[in-house]
């Protein structure tokens, strides 16, 4: 049965309001501007979480409560995204994944637009996090690349050690701030748009300036800053290790060298065509051959396709325009980067597009979007 909130908003594919974040690095000019913002500038709000039913871990004093939180918009009130997933979890996740998972995606997804480098980091893996976290969750991350500022022919990202130091050596390291040092350890790898990469936990790494990126991630905020200031802020102390200190902080490194060709066999994704029409073509980007945290397709088609739906779904519009809708008729005009999120109950997605258009598909562990078959088009 769907309660009051619900069907207000119709069964029609729910539209996701931004959602910025505050964050210890700067950025988020571009973001400005898709919000329509005629003085937009970089800011400690880089970050636009998508769906998300994850808040935020900050600084003391920064942010500020339920930060991270999405939320959307009824017809005549705001409603946090939490709300609705707890009062019809089975509409928007399927009985098998509220009781495998319970009322959560499972997963989360950020736009990160970096005017500078993030601070050299580390996430734990989820079996670090289970046995000295308490936490079912490490932080898994993908990157889908959407663009690098003018200024640049190529982002960069540091990406697992090419060169790495001894456990003893990277304590030192860090513990003086040798950041010239640190930075000789890694090669950093040339990004460019559509790339895909994954950073399993374990792998240190940090985004380079200039990028403005999708990032699909397990729905957590745990990070080890190994660098402690970058540009105008210098974290506090137990802002570095997870509130834990640095000899706990380095048990979390995967401190095995990373060659340019492990970078490409293990940490870049090639698409896989799954399933293509004469107007239609899906692909696979992410998948279990890669990680049992998400998964995430991108469909392109023009004209009109009605596709299955039959996993809880985040969309996000990489190019052109579309209409986007449930069997009931109703569509949601969407341009580039909108975001929308498709519960598992709306059955059917209606896809209208006059030109090629691309969306960005994210779904939770164990989905198979190959299940989903186009119906007519
Ligand atoms: O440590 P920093 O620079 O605040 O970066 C944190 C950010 O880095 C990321 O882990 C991406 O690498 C984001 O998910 C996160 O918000």
């Amino acid at each position: 049965m769907m309660t009051p909130s619900i069907s207000l908003v119709s069964k029609i594919p729910l539209r996701l309001k931004p959602n910025r974040v505050w964050r210890s690095y700067r950025g988020g000019k571009l973001l400005d501007t898709l919000e329509g913002n005629k003085s937009a500038t970089d800011s400690h709000f880089p970050e636009d979480w998508i769906g998300s039913a994850v808040e935020a871990i900050n600084p003391e004093g920064y942010g500020r409560p339920g930060e991270g939180l999405s939320t959307v918009q009824l017809q005549d009130h705001e409603e946090q995204l939490l709300h609705l997933f707890n009062e019809t979890p089975v509409y928007f996740f399927g009985q098998e994944h509220v009781e495998r998972y319970g009322n959560k995606p499972e997963f989360l997804v950020k736009f990160i637009d970096s005017a500078e480098q993030l601070h050299f980091q580390c996430h734990p893996t989820k079996a670090f996090s289970k046995e000295k976290l308490r936490s079912p969750y490490g932080k898994f991350e993908a990157y889908y690349v959407l663009q690098v500022r003018p200024d640049s022919e190529f982002g960069e990202v540091y990406l697992g050690f090419q060169r790495p130091p001894e456990r003893d050596q990277l304590k030192k390291l860090i513990e003086e701030q040798r950041i010239g040092e640190i930075a000789a350890c890694f090669d950093p790898v040339k990004v460019r748009p559509g790339d895909v990469i994954v950073v399993p936990g374990g792998t240190p790494h940090a985004l380079g300036a200039g990028v403005l990126l999708i990032e699909i991630l397990e729905p957590s905020d745990w990070v080890v800053r190994f660098e402690f200031s970058r540009g105008d802020f210098v974290l506090p102390q137990k802002d570095r290790f997870m509130g834990r200190d640095l000899e706990f902080a380095l048990d979390v490194f995967d401190l095995e060298s990373k060659s340019q060709q492990d970078i490409n066999n293990h940490f870049c994704c090639k698409p896989r065509t799954m399933a293509s029409l004469p107007n239609a073509k899906r692909e696979a980007l992410i998948g279990p051959d890669k990680t049992d945290c998400f998964v995430v397709w991108k469909t392109s088609w023009s004209g009109h396709v009605r596709r299955e739906v039959k996993a809880f779904c985040i969309i996000i519009v990489l190019k052109g325009e579309c209409r986007l809708g449930g069997a009931d008729g109703q569509t949601e005009l969407l341009n580039q980067y909108d975001r929308v999120i498709v519960p598992h109950g709306l059955g059917f997605l209606e896809m209208e597009a006059s030109e090629d258009c691309e969306i960005l598909e994210c779904y939770p562990p164990h989905s198979h979007p190959e299940k989903e078959l186009f119906v007519s088009c």
